[in-house]
């Protein structure tokens, strides 16, 4: 079981591009066409499942939109900030 983090702690290390909403960390990613965004999700779900930690992903036109929570811990941890930052590795 991780840590939560507290107030501070979320803020100093939120990857780029992310932002904090409650107990969530959330980015929306853009892509040039709804595949690419359906590809990006896929290689997100493999992160996950590497990491047994499981974002909520919503596919759009053109965007998908991550949301991050630790559900046993009820709040922010270092696995959501941590797959955060490989999320914006494999968008990269
Ligand atoms: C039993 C529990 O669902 C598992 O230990 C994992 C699965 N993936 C998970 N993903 C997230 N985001 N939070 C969890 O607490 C979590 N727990």
């Amino acid at each position: 079981m991780a840590d939560l983090l507290d107030d501070d702690e979320i803020s100093d290390r939120l990857p780029a591009g992310w932002e904090r909403e409650g107990d969530e960390i959330v980015r929306t990613f853009e892509f040039d066409s709804y595949l690419e965004g359906v590809g990006f999700a896929a290689g997100a779900g493999g992160l996950a499942e590497e990491a047994f930690h499981h974002p909520e992903l919503t596919i759009s036109w053109q965007e998908v939109e991550v949301r991050l929570t630790s559900h046993e811990e009820g709040g922010i941890t270092d696995q959501d900030v941590d797959l955060a930052e490989r999320f914006n590795e494999l968008a990269d």
